[in-house]
């Protein structure tokens, strides 16, 4: 069965929509990429569409060099135009990208990579959590009860995994956690036992049907390029037997909308 993540985005539109209409200010986003992969440039168009359809102004700045990133940011963070701050990762291996973040205004990140932003997440203030890992929340919050529940992160990036674990153990929440890495032993024992799975690896169909228990939720956060077209890190078939958010149409969506949202919400106070 696939989860429906087409309405949940379409609610939060509605929601940008509302806040932009009362904006006395043009909201105006700012995305940052170095050298993006193909799964950025999806993303940066994704970005840009909707952007457009909303009324977004919308300034992409890809560079080759991290000296110009640098200084440009210096200067957006500082930009009362400027309502948000996005940052691609991957950054290039040899930069140091804990330096980079740091240097987005807090108050302009909307995707949550400053790590006052990542600090303010474990005191349960997810304003600013990472959209992708909001979207996962909002997406799994909308589907199951959490209570109690077995879930289990496969990947455990600052993008996704690492922030997805710690807002499902907010005590609202209440799941019980397990992340996996590349390290992890017996994986398929982990993800077969378990009621909620998260992938996030950036490996094509990389959950199988033979790795989840019957009517379990999966959510699927990857997305490949392979031969021109998106697919994600779970195979298609999962479908048959649990319940599976689609790629395309399914997190990124949502993760999309979230990060049009934090826009227009800090337009609207003025930020
Ligand atoms: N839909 C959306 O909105 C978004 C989608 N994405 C997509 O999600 C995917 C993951 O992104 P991101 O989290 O940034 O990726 P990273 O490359 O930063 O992290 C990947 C994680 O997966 C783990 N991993 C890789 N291979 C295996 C394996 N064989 N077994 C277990 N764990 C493994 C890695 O483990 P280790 O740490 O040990 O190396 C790492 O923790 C990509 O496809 C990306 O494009 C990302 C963000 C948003
Ligand atoms: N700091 C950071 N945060 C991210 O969230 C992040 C990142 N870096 N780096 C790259 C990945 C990738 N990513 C996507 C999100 C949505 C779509 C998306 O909306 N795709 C559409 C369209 C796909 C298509 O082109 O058909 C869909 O899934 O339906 C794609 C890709 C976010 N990422």
């Amino acid at each position: 069965m696939l989860i429906d993540c087409k309405s949940l985005a379409k609610k939060i539109e509605e929601e940008t929509v509302e806040l932009l209409k009362n904006s006395k200010k043009q909201a105006k986003l700012v995305s940052y990429a170095l050298n993006p992969d193909p799964s950025t440039v999806s993303y940066l168009k994704s970005q840009q569409k909707k952007a457009q359809t909303l009324g977004i102004e919308y300034v992409m700045k890809i560079f080759d060099n991290s000296q110009e990133l640098v200084e440009n940011l210096k200067k957006d963070s500082q930009d009362e135009t400027v309502h948000g701050i996005f940052v691609a990762h991957p950054l290039p291996k040899d930069i140091d990208e804990l330096s980079v973040v740091s240097l987005i205004n807090p108050e302009k990140d909307i995707e949550g990579r400053n790590p006052v932003n990542l600090g303010r997440l474990f005191f349960g203030i997810e304003d600013f959590a990472p959209c992708t890992a909001a979207a996962v929340v909002e997406i799994l919050t909308s589907t199951t009860s959490l209570e109690g529940k077995k879930a289990v992160i496969v990947g455990r990036s600052v993008t996704v995994g690492q922030p997805v674990a710690v807002m499902l153990l907010r005590k609202d929440r209440s799941a019980t956690v397990t992340v996996c890495h590349t390290k992890t032993k017996n994986l398929v024992e982990l993800t077969k036992s378990a009621d909620i799975v998260v992938v996030a690896v950036g490996k094509p169909y990389f959950l199988t049907p033979e790795m989840v228990k019957e009517e379990a939720v999966v959510v699927d956060v990857g997305i490949n390029v392979v031969e021109g077209k998106v697919v994600g890190d779970v195979h298609p078939d999962v479908e048959k037997k649990a319940f599976l958010t689609p790629v395309p149409g399914g997190v990124g969506v949502v993760t999309t909308s979230i990060l049009m949202y934090r826009v227009a919400r800090n337009a609207f106070r003025g930020g």
